[in-house]
């Protein structure tokens, strides 16, 4: 049917390729798709479709359907057992091959999302657990409130606000935010203090799992909607009274998404392959890392949805927008992993802390995090020095004579006050300045005023 080179290339592929001829036998199974099936090329070639796979028939076959009507199927979930009792999820694509206008036989791709699908089922399961316990006390998981979220910039604290005003509604909320700037955190701050505290809290990440089980994982699934699916509830049923976050929707097919708009407007949904309808009351809430007028722009997501989702806005703005929140994360991120690593509270000194400030952290706080905590497994004294730091980071300390006389300026005033227990007037003295200008200088170094 084909050139006979284009076979090896078939065999080189990481995806399966099934061929019959117009007669519905089988042509060629490439190297994945015999191992997909377990079958050996030898043993089927001439045989008809349904000989070699007795579980199928004229209306399931996708190659036999598409021979059939010429039509090509598209992203065709398909989970079944093959010849060694292995469970076999694949998405397919299959398309007839046409000679002079005329289908003579038809070809299928076939994507191996096996271990994927795997994985996905387990999460449901595991999220279908947290579910259904979350009233026995052996299974809790803590989820963040609004005392877990540092920060006292004024940025932070009118997201707060906004969200805090959030958590007192029902109405959909649309966060913006670069990745770890904490939005996942802002969310779960909003359940906990909404009056849907007692109820789930589940957050998928639209990006993390392959399109075409997305709509099975959030709507759920009825035996016999497609080959080999079972009757599973999605997390839409899971999260009813509750939250459900849905983060990255920007990665969320348009299809999909016209899906949802539904079940927000509406409160209904339908399991893939169901005939019957079910309320559930969930609260939405959706994020993405890329600029809302950006996803429109690029059609990444639908304007219907955007509009219904934005009731609520929040935007949580960059670590580097924010500089003062530093100080006080790297010591909550000290006293976090001194506790987890059972070390002792660590300190750390000025010019390190300088160099985390002036450093323009791209992945916001879960880098300052991460940082902190490698930082603390390898330490082995008390004090986190500029010398911990990683390179990029500890070029970032400011060099420049000005900063330099400052900090020298900031160590000596510290040490004098200390010496004379605090007393502005005696330090003043002893540093040879009038009293106000070392307080002014007391109010620039340390914020506050020393009586
Ligand atoms: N203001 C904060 N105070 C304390 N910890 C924070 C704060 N903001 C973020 N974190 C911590 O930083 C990490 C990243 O936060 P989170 O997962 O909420 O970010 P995100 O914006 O949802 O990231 P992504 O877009 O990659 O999903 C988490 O460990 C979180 O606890």
């Amino acid at each position: 049917m084909f050139d006979s080179n284009i076979y090896e290339i078939f065999d080189s592929l990481e995806d399966g390729i099934t061929i019959i001829d117009v007669k519905g036998r089988i042509v060629f199974l490439n190297k994945k798709a015999q191992k997909l099936d377990n079958i050996d090329l030898n043993e089927v070639v001439g045989r008809h479709v349904l000989e070699v796979y007795p579980s199928l028939s004229q209306r399931t076959s996708t190659l036999l359907n598409v021979l059939e009507t010429g039509n090509s199927i598209k992203d065709n979930t398909q989970s079944f057992i093959n010849f060694k009792g292995e469970k076999i999820t694949t998405v397919n694509t299959t398309l007839p091959i046409i000679k002079n206008d005329k289908v003579v036989g038809a070809i299928e791709i076939s994507r191996d999302l096996t271990s994927v699908k795997k994985i996905t089922d387990e999460l449901i399961n595991l999220k279908n657990q947290l579910t259904i316990k979350k009233d026995s006390k052996d299974i809790e998981r803590k989820l963040y409130t609004f005392m877990d979220i540092i920060g006292e910039s004024n940025e932070i604290l009118s997201v707060k606000n906004i969200a805090i005003k959030a958590s007192n509604s029902s109405s959909p909320v649309f966060i913006y935010g670069e990745t770890g700037v904490g939005k996942e955190l802002f969310v779960q701050a909003i359940h906990t203090s909404s009056s849907r505290r007692n109820n789930p809290f589940i957050a998928q990440n639209c990006a993390a799992v392959p399109e075409q089980l997305l709509e099975g994982i959030l709507f759920g699934t009825v035996k016999g909607s497609f080959t080999g699916s079972e009757d599973r509830p999605g997390l839409l049923e899971l999260a009813d009274g509750g939250t459900l976050y849905l983060d990255e929707l920007n990665s969320m097919p348009l299809s999909l998404q016209a899906k949802l708009l539904r079940v927000i407007q509406d409160g209904v949904i339908r399991r893939v392959g169901d005939i019957k309808e079910k309320k559930v009351d969930v609260r939405f809430i959706a994020s993405t890392n890329l600029h809302p007028e950006e996803c429109l722009k690029r059609g990444l997501i639908r304007k219907d949805l955007y509009y219904r989702l934005n009731v609520i806005s929040i935007e949580i703005p960059e670590l580097k927008k924010r500089k003062s929140d530093i100080p006080l994360l790297v010591k909550h991120f000290i006293e976090k992993y001194s506790i987890k690593l059972g070390k002792s509270n660590l300190g750390i000194s000025d010019d390190a802390m300088e160099s985390l400030i002036n450093y323009s952290w791209p992945g916001n706080i879960r880098e300052l995090e991460h940082t902190i905590e490698s930082i603390m497994n390898l330490k082995e004294d008390n004090l986190i020095t500029l010398n911990d730091l990683p390179e990029h980071i500890k070029a970032c300390k400011d060099f420049s004579l000005q900063n330099c006389i400052e900090q020298y300026e900031k160590k000596l005033i510290e040490d004098t006050l200390k010496i004379c227990d605090n007393n502005v007037s005696l330090t003043a003295k002893k540093l040879n300045i009038p009293r106000q200008t070392l307080q002014y200088k007391i109010k620039k170094y340390f914020g506050s005023n020393i009586k």
